[in-house]
């Protein structure tokens, strides 16, 4: 129980005291008790009880109870002092048991002074950043991550918590960090349309303000920086597949706006602080991904057709599905991005699996590799979504020898089995609370 609630009980369970005290004195033991006052005995004549009661009667009595109530409240309020204080020593002894007993970590390369790098992870408790801390923490470089959780999560991160070579800072990136850092990868934005709508003037500010806020500090401790960017510069494209010489077809005033205009800014700050700062920047231009960590409430097509398929649910494909997307796996990127901050290369450059398909056919493919029920309904299209993309790889190829390795299949399915497992936690942790609100001992003591 809180100690709000203790106390609020302690209160009115006092008040019940004190009125059952003041009755019990009034109709009870003050008649046996009275005391002649000290004027009528003088006179000889022993005072009767009276009623209605003399003021000073009735003060007496309410004064006998105060103190009553008092004496109660004071030994409740020792009783409590005394529980938080066995409290306090359980959680002391819970943390250095926790501190004595080693954790178990990922194994680490060993770097030496010269190889090992500092590297800062703005969103790195994120989807893809909690990716990319593994593949360098594993690499064996220590790595800082910045996040201010607002789609990034802990439990991304927390099979690194306490590891000598990683740290995490709860900070906003839209305020500026003062930090020593070699390199910088900032991911820091929500990437998910219903995420990135939802507070568009925050999206504006994180890749404006942040970008700033990074590049400035990239510029102070001459760090090379990666900016993730988009294949959402392109808009909706009327080139096919797009090169990232294609300028893009952005609506400035549109929905997605906030976003596609945001990391335009972004990537015309890097280029501006790279001439004019001389900061060593690298552009990556991010295509549609998937994989796990992927937010259960992420709002885009692979979960939510991945998780509408394991709950039996109606497969929503917005508009009529003959708009494309090109799907990469998250470990495909997590290698470009590392063998793009690697490079001299510093043009933009498309980071993307050029598999395309129709998001009609993806339901289906979905379907089939869940099993289940779920019919495929068309529901109403979003608003200048864009109708058709597919990275051009060969920048990406020539300059980084990088491609994409994971078919689409195996990435599906090593997706589809991290959202089983964490719709089955979910179900655990809704029975496991559903049980312990509806328990007979906190009924008993909820008000
Ligand atoms: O996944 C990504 O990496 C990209 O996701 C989004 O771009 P978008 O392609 O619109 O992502 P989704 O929301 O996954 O939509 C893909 C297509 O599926 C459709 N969709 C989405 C969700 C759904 O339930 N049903 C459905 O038909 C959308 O209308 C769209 O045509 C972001 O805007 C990009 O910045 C990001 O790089």
């Amino acid at each position: 129980m809180s100690l709000t609630k203790k106390r609020i009980k302690i209160v009115s369970g006092s008040s019940i005291i004190g009125l059952a005290l003041i009755y019990l004195y009034k109709f009870a033991i003050a008649p046996a008790t009275s005391v002649p006052r000290a004027s009528s005995v003088a006179h000889g004549v022993e005072e009767q009880r009276q009623w209605p009661p003399t003021e000073d009667a009735v003060q007496r009595n309410l004064q006998i109870a105060y103190e009553a109530q008092n004496a109660l409240l004071h030994q409740q309020r020792q009783e409590l002092l005394h529980t938080k204080e066995q409290l306090a020593q359980l959680e002391e002894q819970v943390r250095s048991l926790q501190a004595s007993t080693p954790r178990k970590y990922p194994k680490v390369k060993y770097l030496n002074y010269k190889n090992r790098k500092r590297i800062l992870i703005t969103g790195g408790a994120g989807f893809v950043g909690s990716h990319l801390v593994d593949d360098l923490m594993i690499q064996g470089h220590e790595v800082i991550v910045v996040d201010n959780f607002f789609t990034g999560r802990k439990r991304n991160v927390e099979h690194w918590l306490g590891h000598e070579n990683f740290e995490l800072i709860h900070h906003d990136i839209v305020n500026p960090l003062f930090i020593e850092i070699d390199e910088i990868y900032h991911l820091a934005s929500p990437a998910s349309p219903p995420h990135y709508m939802y507070n568009p003037v925050k999206t504006i500010k994180t890749n404006t303000m942040g970008t700033i806020n990074v590049l400035g500090l990239a510029k102070r401790v001459m760090a090379k920086v990666l900016i993730a960017s988009t294949s959402e510069v392109y808009g909706d494209p009327t080139v096919h597949p797009q090169p990232e010489t294609y300028w893009g077809h952005v609506n400035p005033i549109g929905p997605r706006a906030c976003y596609d205009e945001g990391k335009r800014v972004s990537e015309t700050l890097s280029y501006a602080y790279a001439k004019q700062e001389k900061v060593q920047v690298r552009v990556a231009r991010i295509f549609n991904t998937y994989g796990p960590r992927m937010h259960m409430n992420d709002g885009r097509v692979v979960s939510n057709f991945i998780l509408q398929a394991l709950r039996n649910e109606t497969i929503t494909v917005y508009g009529n599905g003959k708009q494309t997307r090109s799907f990469q796996y998250v470990s495909d990127l997590v290698d470009g991005l590392i063998a793009l901050m690697a490079s001299n290369y510093t043009q933009p450059v498309n980071l993307g699996n050029p598999v395309e398909q129709t998001i009609g056919e993806f339901a289906n493919i979905i379907k089939h590799l869940v099993g289940g029920q779920s019919e495929v309904k068309q529901i109403k299209a979003m608003e200048d979504d864009p109708q058709r993309r597919k990275p051009d790889i060969t920048r990406a190829k020539k300059r980084l020898n990088w491609e994409p390795k994971v078919p689409l299949e195996s990435g599906l399915l090593q997706t589809i089995s991290y959202f089983r497992n964490e719709l089955a936690r979910s179900d655990r942790f809704q029975e496991s609370s559903r049980k312990y609100f509806d328990s007979p001992d906190l009924q008993r003591i909820l008000p």
